[in-house]
């Protein structure tokens, strides 16, 4: 696309020669491949701007960005835009051909079940004979449904992978695409470009105030999602969705809690292994069935079977879908035991509702002693939660070992302390800390009696435990695979 088409596209000036082709867009100066159009942000750490003359060596034939420094040239057309990040993603969406409007896309967002709430849309989008296509925390999957890495580990990547996998997506054929969108992907423009047909809204809690500031902030990031969507689902069971109502062009209801709304879960029965409720629609009333434990996914599902409903799926087919649901990784998933040993989950619960939810949920099926093993992140994320999540932890499971979690730079007792601090001030003395979370599991799966069950909460999916300056290979399932073999070896010997 010649310059001077993307500049009139985005309705921005540019100073130099319009005729130049631009073949893609980015604001990585390394990343910049000959032909591509750099967008200079000025971020929380650096100026994008100190990498131009890395991205013009590297070929950028322009440059968007906020103003030139005092001083500094650029050797090839500038353009000035009022907002690097937005200019970022139109930039991307332009030259992608805006590929959101050529398939039904279904956002989701909020602070816990967005990639739950995403997976179950894709499969009853699937299940309904729609080609569906995923971007998602477990990564992207075309309508083949063969799981696919970013070149970045975010939820939501940057605005040009956005445009380029929703792109890829179109390629393949996808009629549909679910996208969950992080509260930092909105608050940074990451998914500014994509017309979203549907927006699905989960709840909200303090997450990520290390980034977003307040609640007030972190909810405006968030409610974009929202006011950008040609129709929201909202979930009335959360507090912050009074204030959403007025914001969605047209909206539809869901309560998993007895609320009044356009679908409601009713009498909801937590087996060991799945739950069953009925199911209250626009269409009429169903019994459902969801091979999921924990509670809080039956909003989930109600959710997900809104948002695929209103991209034209009936419920029968919604319902019959939700039945072969096959889960996802490291979300309240069990690890396979014999006879005889304990129940044990690997949970991505890290934050005080999310753990709270997880336990209390976990408890309705525990004959015997609740047990949890949890750590919490260091660096800057978010050091207010590890007092609450010690406190959550050790009022509802019966023994809390604290752990290691990716505690980086912060020494790790720091961590500890904090956890034990938000224990002992709730009254709790329940817990012991074991700063090697290998150890950790081992110590409560092989105390815990066959009645009991182990959550391992926190690291859920993830492949990487990051200690100090080191980042090394984890997988929460082998582990705690591990940990019952031992448990059967040492009782056999
Ligand atoms: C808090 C946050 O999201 N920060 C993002 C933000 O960083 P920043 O504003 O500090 O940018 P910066 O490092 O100052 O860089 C400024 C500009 O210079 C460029 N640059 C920088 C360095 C360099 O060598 N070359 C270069 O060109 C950068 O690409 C950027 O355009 O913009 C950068 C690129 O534009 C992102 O890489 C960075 O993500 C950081 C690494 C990150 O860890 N983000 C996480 C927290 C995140 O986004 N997580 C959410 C999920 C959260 C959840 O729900 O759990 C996600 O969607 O994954
Ligand atoms: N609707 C919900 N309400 C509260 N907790 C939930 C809900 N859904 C899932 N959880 C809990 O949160 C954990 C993470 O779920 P999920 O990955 O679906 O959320 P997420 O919003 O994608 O989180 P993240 O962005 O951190 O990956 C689950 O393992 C479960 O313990």
């Amino acid at each position: 696309m010649r310059l001077g088409d993307l500049a009139a596209a985005l309705d921005l000036p540019v100073e130099g020669d319009p005729s130049v082709e631009v073949t893609g867009v980015t604001h990585q100066g390394d990343w910049v491949r000959p032909g591509d159009a750099f967008v200079a942000i000025r971020g929380a750490r650096v100026d994008g701007h100190s990498f131009i003359g890395q991205a013009v060596e590297r070929g950028a034939v322009a440059v968007f960005g906020e103003g030139l420094p005092e001083g500094m040239d650029c050797p090839v057309p500038y353009a000035v835009v009022p907002a690097a990040r937005a200019a970022l993603a139109d930039a991307a969406a332009e030259l992608a051909g805006h590929p959101s409007r050529s398939v039904q896309v279904l956002g989701v967002t909020g602070t816990d079940g967005k990639t739950t709430t995403s997976c179950l849309a894709r499969h009853l989008l699937r299940h309904a004979g729609r080609a569906t296509g995923l971007l998602s925390t477990i990564g992207y999957e075309l309508p083949d449904g063969v799981l696919l890495q970013p070149p970045t580990h975010f939820t939501t990547p940057e605005a040009p992978q956005v445009q380029q996998i929703l792109a890829e997506q179109v390629a393949a054929g996808a009629e549909s695409v679910v996208v969950e969108a992080s509260s930092h992907a909105l608050a940074l423009d990451r998914v500014r470009a994509v017309d979203f047909d549907v927006g699905v809204w989960t709840n909200l809690t303090g997450e990520h105030l290390d980034f977003h500031g307040t609640m007030e902030a972190y909810f405006a990031d968030k409610a974009k999602l929202v006011q950008r969507a040609r129709h929201a689902i909202l979930n009335v069971d959360d507090p912050w969705t009074e204030q959403l109502v007025p914001m969605a062009a047209s909206h539809t209801a869901y309560s998993a809690e007895g609320a009044d709304a356009d679908w409601t879960a009713s009498d909801i029965v937590e087996g060991p292994d799945d739950l069953r409720f009925s199911l209250h629609t626009p269409e009429g009333d169903f019994d459902a069935l969801l091979p999921m434990i924990g509670r809080f996914n039956a909003a989930n599902a109600l959710a997900a079977m809104a948002g695929a409903h209103a991209l034209g799926v009936d419920v029968p087919t919604l319902v019959a879908g939700l039945a072969t649901f096959g889960g996802v990784p490291g979300r309240m998933e069990m690890v396979e035991r014999t006879e005889g040993e304990p129940r044990v989950i690997v949970d991505f619960a890290h934050t005080p509702p999310s753990l709270d939810k997880a336990l209390a949920t976990v408890r309705v099926t525990t004959a015997g002693r609740l047990w949890v093993v949890l750590g919490s992140a260091g660096g800057p994320r978010d050091p207010s939660k590890r007092a609450p999540l010690g406190a959550v932890a050790t009022q509802l499971a019966d023994v809390v070992v604290f752990t290691e979690e990716d505690h980086r730079d912060t020494p790790l007792q720091d961590i500890l302390d904090e956890m034990e601090r938000g224990a002992r001030e709730g009254g709790r003395d329940n817990y012991v800390s074991i700063g090697d979370r290998r150890e950790a599991i081992a110590y409560a799966v092989s105390g815990a009696d066959p009645a009991d069950t182990v959550v391992l909460a926190g690291k859920g999916p993830e492949e990487t435990l990051e200690r100090d300056t080191e980042t090394i290979p984890w997988d929460e399932m082998s582990q705690a695979r591990l940990a019952l073999q031992d448990r059967r070896l040492s009782s056999a010997g």
